[in-house]
């Protein structure tokens, strides 16, 4: 597993210092390094260079591991463990072995539980090797590194980061080796860290081996006081040497690697544990690729305050990208929303979701784009056609890059090309500046594309040792080999025909087999016909086989032939794969492009079916929507049942920045802050409340929002506290998990924010509870004053409302029957007075007796409830919103005796 802190030590040295020491071969032994036999002498120097990885050594048609890798192997793939001799003195030593075609189900299965793997292949042909065979480490796979297309997911990205901190300052660098991008960041607040870590899920994450603090904040289990949530359960951690990490060796590698003078125009100058961060990264995958060429892009530096902060929790209780019950896709607004239909679009969506923007041009250039895209059906739909053939360019790209693309990859990169003309046509006939600008042809591609064309046969086979790669016509030396050996097979595709004639056989074969090639068969009864020059190689049952001096002659003529075809088949496949490598960055800006407008194509797509409008966005801190839906729950309900509902938040008159909707009047009172929202369980509250949450994230997407008419501000965050569990992995109750939420979200909102509170102060003594809630709601309100629903089943807070001028009450209303409550789903002005838990308690089937003693016990409650009073004569004087003096506070409230007759 990643994570064993070792530095690598150097490999020159090796022989001389294994010499002197014993080597440690398992957690049970050690042994004497001249005891071993030259090949696992070999083993065990090439293990001392990889101390972290699983080490698969390639050995005729397996690869072995020993020792206690051995024993790893065994138990993590399920493989018999064996032994093998390791030198006289020695004896066995555990053994597990992979068949080298299994390799890649293998290791895919070992990165997927998290392990390094370094891969040591045989580099030259045994048959021609004097003495032992020549082996090197080829690549080593980690979880952040892999390449191979099975170990990927398409639609998600597969991150490797890097985290450096000093004092309470941090750096961040992660890349995606499979799509090339490289960015880096660096800021204070560990907690900013801690969220960010989140939001890209990294596969892996490299952490210097002095700061071992970083994992005991990152890591899940290990509470830290500055850790509100826990982070992936499956964070898996390298730790490296502090070498490359440190300022001076990350800015020269950072500047070798992108051929600078200064870092100024990466944008990362001045930030140095951002570049700490990324030189860090850039070596390790250095370390790790070995031969093949790193493939990233240029480094992006980035800025958190360039995007609308979502933090895990609101991360998670929105669903943006899964469930927050059983963490799936189906049922999240990404499910919702992606109507993408390339793999780089998928992707680009997620990005999109997760890091909603701040800056209002980039929200309406999205818009106009959408809205024209809207408007033109036609044009929406041919260019989904055309998307839809062409392949995931970025990871194509990748891999073209890395040396590791066969030739299917090229010539699906050349499809691709082909079909970029016509793509780029239709964006340019578009009216939209956003999609004008999108380069989406530069003639190099063209030509690169013509090239591969001309090169590759159109189904070329997956393996690149085989032959068949490569066109006629390429190559003189090429088509004239072919030539040759077409000859030779022609006269042994005759010779059936010819010996059968000759020899007057008519049973005569001529038959293959690995073991000796070519042969003539002839029938036991016939045997005696055979002519002179026949030569008897085997005898079997009912059959005699032999060979001819001529057919020998010409098969060794044809198998030279051919392995001097396929390497040189192979040898210019791989000049056209080095000549598309040094085109990656150009591919990869032609894919964002490819993924950008697959993205809105499919936002317009969701925009035109569901119904949703484009929302005026403006710089104000207005939340005013008409008739808005959930874009989640109105796709899971039937068509035509899911109950809009308007919202009015934050607008201030007196300010001016109220926005009033195209077609409504202009409101006569500002909107309140913070609306208390009120009603029975299961009418739909916290609904509600996600659903403002998602259209105001949709909007700074730049998608347009399920509802008939919106005018939005800009949010600079969205905070939610929707329900609670227990934290067991960090240690923490359900009402210590709620409280540290509430406290992160007092001590981080700001007027421009969005509030989202559903049940606040649940999981304590119910004046506790009450006496939270209240002066949470207080605090949003009149302090804070961020735009603010607070959903809950205290009643009492509605009192706010006469107290504060900003504070609304609103209820989701039910209709009373007789023996029933029938939800409405509507969100009215009003505080409810009911929250009809016993009904829903009813209807989720508890006995009627207990139903009935429920009702009693409520209506002794009802009768002895002094806790408004309590609140009113200790509250605040109604005014505008500002803070109470401090002999204002709350009386205490005397304690209900609820089972008094
Ligand atoms: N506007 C709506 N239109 C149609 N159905 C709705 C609407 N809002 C909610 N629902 C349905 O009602 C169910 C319950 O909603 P929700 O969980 O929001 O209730 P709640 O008031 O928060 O309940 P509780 O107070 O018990 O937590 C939802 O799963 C959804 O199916």
């Amino acid at each position: 597993m990643t994570g064993s802190p070792a530095a690598n030590p150097s490999a020159a040295d090796l022989p001389e210092r294994l010499a002197k020491h014993t080597v440690r071969y398992s957690d049970h032994g050690s042994v004497n390094w001249d005891d071993l036999t030259p090949m696992m002498q070999h083993y065990v120097a090439i293990k001392e260079e990889h101390p972290h990885a699983l080490l698969l050594y390639r050995v005729g048609d397996f690869f072995e591991t020993f020792f206690q890798d051995a024993i790893t192997i065994a138990r993590e793939l399920e493989l018999v463990l064996t032994s093998k001799d390791a030198g006289k003195a020695i004896g066995r030593v555990p053994l597990a072995g992979i068949p080298h075609h299994a390799l890649d189900r293998y290791c895919t299965a070992l990165v997927e539980k998290g392990f390094a793997i370094a891969i040591c292949d045989q580099v030259e042909d045994p048959a021609l090797a004097q003495g032992l065979v020549k082996r090197e480490v080829t690549r080593v796979m980690t979880p952040g590194t892999v390449l191979e297309e099975g170990m990927l997911s398409a639609s998600r990205n597969n991150f490797l980061a890097a985290v450096v901190m000093a004092a309470d300052h941090w750096g961040l660098a992660y890349a995606d080796v499979s799509t090339g991008e490289f960015f880096t960041t660096q800021s204070r607040s560990l907690k900013q860290l801690t969220q960010e870590v989140m939001r890209l899920q990294p596969a892996e994450t490299l952490v210097p081996t002095n700061a071992p603090d970083i994992i005991t904040l990152l890591r899940p289990g290990e509470p830290s006081e500055h850790l509100p949530d826990c982070l992936p359960r499956q964070f898996c951690y390298t730790l490296r040497p502090q070498a490359p990490f440190t300022q001076s060796e990350a800015r020269q590698r950072l500047l070798q690697r992108f051929r600078l003078r200064s870092l100024e125009g990466l944008g990362c100058e001045h930030l140095p544990l951002a570049v700490r961060a990324a030189g860090g990264l850039l070596e390790y995958l250095e370390d790790t690729q070995k031969s093949m060429q790193v493939p990233l892009q240029s480094l992006a530096t980035y800025t958190l305050s360039e995007y609308l902060v979502i933090d895990h929790q609101t991360r998670r209780n929105l669903e943006i990208t899964q469930t927050a019950r059983d963490s799936t896709f189906h049922g999240s607004l990404l499910w919702a929303l992606d109507r993408t239909v390339t793999a780089m679009g998928s992707r680009a969506l997620r990005r999109w979701l997760l890091q909603p923007l701040l800056d209002i041009e980039a929200i309406q250039a999205r818009q106009d784009t959408l809205e024209d895209l809207v408007q033109d059906g036609n044009l929406r739909q041919i260019l989904q056609q055309r998307l839809k053939q062409i392949y995931d360019l970025e990871r194509l790209a990748g891999r073209a890059g890395s040396g590791t693309a066969n030739a299917r990859d090229l010539v699906a990169l050349a499809d691709s090309f082909a079909r970029l003309p016509e793509l780029a046509a239709l964006v340019a006939s578009a009216q939209s500046a956003y999609l004008k600008a999108l380069q989406m042809v530069p003639p190099e591609l063209e030509q690169l594309g013509q090239v591969l064309r001309s090169h590759l046969v159109d189904t070329p086979p997956l393996y690149l040792n085989e032959g068949n790669l490569i066109r006629d016509g390429v190559n003189d030396k090429l088509d004239s080999l072919r030539q040759q050996v077409a000859g030779d097979q022609q006269w042994i595709a005759n010779l059936e025909a010819v010996e059968r004639q000759r020899s007057g056989i008519a049973t005569l074969k001529v038959g293959f087999n690995k073991a000796f090639g070519y042969y003539i068969s002839i029938s036991r009864a016939k045997a005696e016909q055979a002519p002179a020059d026949y030569i008897r190689k085997q005898t079997l049952t009912n059959e005699e086989r032999y060979i001819t001096p001529e057919l020998k002659e010409r098969e060794a003529r044809v198998f030279n032939l051919q392995a001097e075809i396929h390497s040189l088949e192979y040898d210019i496949f791989v000049q056209l794969r080095q000549q598309v490598g040094q085109h990656t960055d150009c591919i990869r800006r032609v894919a964002q492009a490819v993924a950008a407008v697959d993205v809105l194509c499919g936002l317009a797509e969701v925009a035109v079916y569901q119904g949703y409008c484009r929302p005026h966005m403006g710089q104000h801190r207005q939340i005013a929507i008409e008739a808005g839906r959930h874009p989640v729950v109105e796709q899971l309900l039937p068509t035509g049942f899911f109950v809009p509902n308007a919202t009015a938040l934050g607008a201030d008159q007196s300010t001016g920045s109220g926005q009033a909707l195209a077609g409504t009047q202009p409101r006569s009172s500002p909107d309140p802050d913070l609306i208390i929202l009120t009603g029975p369980n299961a009418s739909g509250k916290s609904c509600y409340l996600r659903q403002v949450g998602l259209i105001q994230l949709m909007a700074q997407v730049g998608s347009f929002v399920p509802a008939q008419a919106a005018s939005l501000g800009i949010c600079d965050r969205i905070f939610t506290r929707v329900g609670a569990v227990d934290d067991l992995a960090t240690g923490q109750s359900t009402f210590m998990v709620e409280m540290n939420e509430t406290a992160n979200i007092l001590n981080h909102a700001s007027e421009h924010s969005l509030v989202l509170l559903d049940e606040i102060g649940r999981g304590t003594a119910t004046f506790d509870g009450l006496s939270i809630a209240w002066a949470v709601a207080e605090h949003l309100a009149s302090d804070i004053r961020a735009c603010t629903i607070f959903a809950t089943h205290y009643h009492e807070l509605n009192e706010l409302s006469g107290i504060l001028d900003n504070v609304a009450n609103y209820q989701v209303t039910v209709k009373e029957m007789p023996d029933q409550i029938i939800f409405l789903h509507q969100v009215r002005p009003g505080g409810a007075d009911r929250s009809y838990g016993i009904e829903a308690g009813r209807l989720a089937g508890l006995p009627p007796s207990v139903i009935r003693r429920a009702k009693q016990v409520m209506h002794q409650i009802e009768q002895h409830s002094k806790i408004a009073v309590g609140l009113r004569r200790g509250s605040r004087p109604k005014s505008s919103p500002h803070k109470p003096s401090d002999d204002t506070v709350a009386e205490p409230v005397e304690q209900l005796g609820i089972f008094d007759a």
